[in-house]
């Protein structure tokens, strides 16, 4: 496939995927005084929030935060809520209230219990959660690797700190108890590498192999382009 084409593809998946996400949370505010979006990080989101952006609904009465978040200032590179306030925070969907996955402590240890009192207090169960993937099967921060991994499946605190040898950074992570609540449940992956693991992990059930299986079990709707 061309270049070009791919590029097409994985925009009509993001407008496809933001009409979707704007009408749960029109539904929702029609319903309940605020609504609650969370949010993954990484590269596949960057068109998807883009063409969320643009959506017109009331975001002054939505609450954004992250599936997950690394632990780095939020005007470092790698920071999911740099991403966030650059490429969805913007136009209408400005008015919506964001809230962070990280403090000024030193450590994602020394800062989760703070982070889950502030994510607590939000109004659960989120409407919607948008799910990333990672190659490797992980999704959130709850990575195949990580010496967190049982904690993060089985916990039910909102938050927990989360490392693996596969990543530099320290990380946040909601539990999956947490993720799990929301009445909806979509996952956002490109390329033929995801859609080979997406398809690994459909046909199997041990979360500790691939923690994307720990969300498969539910209404979960893919949105997948090559
Ligand atoms: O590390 C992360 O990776 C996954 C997938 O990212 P992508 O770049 O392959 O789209 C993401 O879902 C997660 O939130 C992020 O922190």
């Amino acid at each position: 496939m061309k270049t070009t084409d791919m590029q097409d593809e994985r925009s009509r998946l993001a407008q496809a995927l933001a009409e979707a996400v704007a009408e749960a949370l029109r539904e929702d505010l029609a319903q309940q005084s605020r609504a609650l979006l969370v949010v993954s990080g990484g590269s596949t989101p960057v068109p998807f929030f883009a063409a969320l952006a643009s959506r017109e609904l009331d975001w002054s009465r939505v609450d954004v935060t992250l599936a997950d978040e690394r632990w780095v200032a939020p005007d470092h590179q790698d920071s999911n809520e740099r991403l966030v306030r650059e490429n969805l925070l913007v136009g209408p969907a400005a008015a919506a209230r964001f809230h962070a996955l990280t403090t000024t402590a030193d450590s994602p240890e020394a800062g989760v219990a703070d982070i889950s009192e502030r994510i607590a207090a939000l109004s659960w169960p989120a409407s919607v959660v948008i799910f990333g993937m990672g190659g490797d099967g992980h999704t959130a921060s709850l990575f195949p690797d990580s010496p967190q991994l049982e904690e993060g499946l089985t916990t039910e605190a909102v938050a927990l700190a989360a490392h693996s040898p596969s990543v530099s950074q320290g990380r946040i992570s909601l539990s999956r108890h947490r993720l799990i609540q929301a009445r909806r449940h979509f996952l956002h992956i490109a390329g033929d590498d995801k859609r080979a693991m997406f398809a690994r992990a459909f046909g199997g059930d041990d979360a500790r192999e691939l923690p994307i299986r720990a969300f498969l079990g539910e209404a979960i709707a893919l949105y997948w382009a090559p």
